[in-house]
């Protein structure tokens, strides 16, 4: 019925010094098991209340010992309307001790593994998402990842929508991760009391300044978040709002008043970046000044520490030596240092410092819309491919953002144009797209996350069909430091090698601190890679990479019992059946097993 190999320790064992994982480790042998298989299956003992506490199994032997899986949708597909009833409902049955996200679960009974997702969805919450139903139809929409951008809104404000996702969360099974975004100290425009938006005309004189308005904004006036602004600026110096979406030039100063001409005009957005070219290059001496994390971000940094968010994304980071400091602050701070550092990639010294930033980093954002603004725009794909490649290369998770789907702020189709630029994010299998004003404050939030999933889908499922995978690019460098890590590596390697060749339908990757699973996710295997982890928070920072689907599971040291217990959860829920064949590894028994589900 089932057969399986593992790979193993058997009579010589190679002591080797403990990792930082503490897993035993181990030497490799191979053993054929029978064909009748020795794992034995239990029934689940139903449990009225699911475990508060993320700990292992005492009774690791035991696979009837009540049990708790928690899956998200993360990594699903496409859900159709009549399901969304429902979705992530918890079920009672005599099971009621899993907590399951139905959407992954119908997913995966009506089509398949093949059919998960493994792109990850990333949101902007803005006034169109900010309410707990606009909130759910995201995640059951695909929502791996909800950022919120600190640059808007009151701490209130992301206050109750950090609440509401957690209430999603914990009412309905769902692990969809917060991510911070700082707002840095680059120089924007003001919020223009409260306007939507101003239009400025093609020879028009608009001032901006560094006074504060005490009531309402005098006429094409705009403030200006820098005080030494008025002082840096020289008549002649061209001034372009978000990267060029609106042009002026320069004419006079006077004082604090800055008066210039707009020579292309356009829509200004309230807190829109502002930069200045002087002889065709961006000015820059100015922006060395300012800190990268100013204090205002501080702030913002211990309010998401005190709300408990999973990732910090620092804007116009310059070098590795701000995401070091950042790292140490939240390591003194948040217990157990479970927030994740994303670095921004939005500068020229960003680029300049790329690898040692990344490095650094637990992830990088290719933040194409500042990008824009400071290179030229030619670059910025080849600046994208490069970002991806690089954390591949290092094993980080990567996010593309800005403008995926921009049009559909307005419109509730996306253009060619635009489909073209999110398959090629997929093609390049970067970890996650991100939304920005399409789901903050666009017209169709909903519509431009189907998209995102679609041609996610679709893509994945072209390059599956090309075979277009690792064997005809160049291997992944080695990574490991240490000889454990190493060890991890490879297993991590052949094990998404042996998925390919096997054709298996799931690789399940058991991990503590979720370090095993990103590696079986940076060989980016044909499969979907099923994530067992024992904790909440990694199981939510796991859902920012490429095809995993989270799960958390109370398990222990012995692997058999662990795939005894999960295969019996998984099947009770009718999302595996007998005969998928499954590569398990793991991060506490150095091993790989290859299995037809019994
Ligand atoms: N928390 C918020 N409150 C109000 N508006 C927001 C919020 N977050 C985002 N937005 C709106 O969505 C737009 C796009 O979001 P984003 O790309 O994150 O910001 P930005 O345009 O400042 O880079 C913003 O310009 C703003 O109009
Ligand atoms: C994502 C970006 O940053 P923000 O929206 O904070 O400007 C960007 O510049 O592309
Ligand atoms: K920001
Ligand atoms: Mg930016």
């Amino acid at each position: 019925m089932s057969q399986s190999i593992q790979f193993s320790t058997p009579s010589h064992t190679l002591h080797l010094p403990q990792s930082r994982f503490h897993r035993p480790l181990t030497s490799f042998s191979f053993r054929q098991f029978p064909l009748t298989s020795t794992i034995k299956y239990t029934s689940i003992r139903a449990s009225s209340s699911p475990s508060p506490s993320p700990d292992l199994d005492s009774s690791s032997s035991s696979s009837s010992s009540a049990s708790q899986v928690l899956l998200s949708l993360n990594g699903s597909g496409a859900v159709k309307s009549e399901e969304r009833s429902v979705v992530a409902t918890a079920v009672s049955t005599d099971t009621a001790a899993i907590e399951v996200d139905t959407v992954t679960e119908a997913e995966l009974k009506e089509n398949g593994f093949r059919s998960t997702r493994r792109t990850k969805l990333i949101c902007t919450i803005g006034p169109a998402t900010c309410g707990f139903e606009q909130l759910e139809a995201l995640a059951v929409g695909g929502m791996n990842v909800a950022r919120l951008n600190m640059c808007h809104g009151t701490r209130d404000w992301h206050r109750s929508v950090i609440r509401s996702v957690r209430r999603l969360n914990e009412e309905k099974g769902f692990a969809v991760a917060i991510m911070m975004d700082t707002e840095g100290s680059e120089i924007h425009m003001g919020d223009l009391g409260g306007e939507a938006s101003a239009k400025s005309e093609d020879g028009e004189i608009w001032t901006f300044t560094v006074r504060a308005f005490d009531s309402s904004r005098p006429e094409r006036t705009i403030s200006v978040s820098y005080d030494g602004f008025a002082e840096d600026v020289r008549v002649g110096d061209e001034l372009l709002v978000d990267g060029g979406m609106v042009r002026f030039e320069v004419i006079e100063k006077i004082g604090p008043d800055v008066k210039c001409l707009c020579t292309d005009p356009g829509l200004l957005l309230p807190r829109a970046n502002l930069t200045f070219w002087r002889d065709g290059s961006l000015v820059r001496e100015r922006n060395a000044m300012l800190p990268t994390i100013s204090s205002k971000d501080w702030l913002d940094i211990d309010f998401g520490i005190a709300e408990g968010v999973d990732f910090i994304a620092v804007s116009f980071v310059k070098s590795a030596e701000v995401i070091n400091h950042l790292k140490s602050y939240l390591a003194a701070r948040s217990r157990g240092g479970d927030i994740g550092v994303i670095a921004k990639i939005e500068s020229i010294d960003s680029l300049t410092n790329l690898e040692e930033i990344i490095l650094a980093s637990d992830g990088a954002m290719v933040a194409r819309g500042d990008l824009g603004a400071q290179i030229p725009l030619e670059q910025v794909p080849a600046a994208q491919q490069r970002i991806v490649q690089v954390c591949r290369a290092l094993n980080k998770p990567v996010i593309v953002a800005s403008q995926l789907l921009e049009s559909m702020i307005e419109y509730p189709t996306p253009t060619r144009a635009e489909v073209a630029d999110v398959s090629e994010a997929v093609r390049q299998r970067s970890d996650a797209l991100m939304l920005s004003g399409e789901s903050a404050m666009g017209q169709f939030p909903d519509k431009a996350l189907a998209v995102l999933r679609s041609v996610s889908l679709r893509i994945e499922r072209w390059w599956r069909e090309e075979k277009r995978y690792e064997a005809t690019r160049t291997p992944l460098q080695a990574i490991g430091s240490t000889f454990s890590d190493k060890i991890s590596e490879e297993i991590c390697n052949s094990a998404a090698k042996m998925a390919n060749n096997l054709g298996v339908d799931a690789v399940f990757v058991y991990t503590k601190d979720g370090h095993m699973a990103s590696l079986v996710s940076r060989c980016r295997p044909d499969c979907p890679i099923f994530a067992f982890t024992t904790t909440t928070s990694v199981r939510r920072r796991l859902n920012l990479q490429w095809g995993l689907i989270p799960f958390r599971l109370s398990f222990s040291e012995d692997m058999e019992s662990n795939l005894n217990k999960t295969f019996s959860l998984l099947k009770s829920r009718g999302m595996i059946k007998s005969g998928d064949l499954v590569i398990a590894v793991s991060d506490m028994l150095q091993s790989i097993q290859v299995m037809n589900v019994p």
